[in-house]
């Protein structure tokens, strides 16, 4: 969709905005969607939903889905650049989370003293920082590194790579990740260049690769992926790590939290914590023995 790209925009109270949330996550033809959800307006209780599709498509099956959802006042704007998502987020400001420090180009010199300095510029991979589902994993890796140290970690899902090169600038010897969009897998390899990280980013679907399975297995995995994702590759994650290893799990809703967390402990692992940021929630779950 080059020429004529759009942003959905769909408003409403809470509930109205989870169900039609619950509904982009359950319909397997919207499986690669992205949206996200926060409150607007705390004073008048207005949440909303922003989608941005990346096809005809999807934008009609994202419309559709989120007005049939009902009670959602849902828009369809056209961007007038291909460059859209840039221009959305240039000039957003750092996002600090724990000892991570995210920043673009513009904010280059803002960098506070004892911070790990994440240089990511906005593009066409997600993961800039200040989406809540990232700002989770960055806070659970930053709590983890409090009392531990993880020599291998995996990303799966890695947009912009930003989470494997948060750990390999803490101290991991290996950091690798992977993704199913080819573009993401190219511009996470140059925001690892650009960092000076080693972390190394494949182009495959979940845990699929002989790159991912040849470093295995893991200290930690993160997966800042929706729900349906997570639950089916519950079983690959928990093949990939040590035990005793970690998983970092993201993208899903907090409405969402006991049907992941069930995949997860009915596997073996033990909930840790949960962060919670917007309408998101982060699961930290560890890998018994
Ligand atoms: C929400 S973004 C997370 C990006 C980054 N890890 C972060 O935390 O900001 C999810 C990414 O996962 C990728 N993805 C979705 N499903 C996947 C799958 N089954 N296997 C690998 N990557 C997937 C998407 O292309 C997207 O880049």
């Amino acid at each position: 969709m080059s020429e004529s790209a759009v942003q959905i925009i769909a408003r409403g109270p809470r509930a109205a905005a989870e169900a039609g949330a619950a509904r982009l996550d359950a319909d397997p033809a919207l499986e690669g969607a992205t949206y996200s959800i926060l409150e607007e307006d705390e004073d008048r209780g207005v949440w909303r939903i922003d989608a941005f599709p990346t096809s005809r498509e999807e934008a009609d099956g994202v419309a559709a889905t989120l007005r049939e959802a009902g009670g959602l006042s849902v828009a369809v704007e056209d961007l007038a650049d291909e460059d859209w998502l840039a221009m959305s987020l240039s000039g957003l400001p750092p996002v600090r989370a724990g000892r991570f420090f995210v920043y673009g180009a513009h904010d280059q010199g803002r960098v506070p003293p004892n911070a790990i300095p994440l240089r990511i510029d906005a593009g066409a991979a997600f993961g800039t920082g200040h989406h809540g589902t990232t700002v989770g994993c960055l806070l659970a890796l930053d709590d983890l590194l409090k009392r531990r140290r993880f020599e291998r970690v995996l990303d799966v899902g890695a947009g912009t790579g930003l989470l494997a090169i948060a750990a390999d600038l803490s101290g991991s010897k290996v950091a690798v990740g992977t993704d199913i969009d080819g573009p993401s897998v190219r511009i996470a390899n140059e925001n690892a260049a650009l960092n000076g990280s080693r972390a190394r980013f494949v182009h495959a679907s979940g845990l699929n690769h002989t790159a991912v399975r040849g470093q295995g297995p893991y200290d930690l995995v993160f997966a800042n992926i929706l729900a349906p994702p997570l639950v089916a590759l519950a079983q690959d994650i928990r093949t990939a790590l040590k035990p005793g290893g970690w998983a970092i799990l993201s993208g899903l809703l907090r409405s969402q939290e006991r049907r992941v967390t069930a995949a997860y402990l009915s596997r073996g692992f033990r909930l840790h914590r949960r962060i919670r940021r917007d309408a998101w929630s982060a699961l930290v779950l560890e890998k018994m023995g």
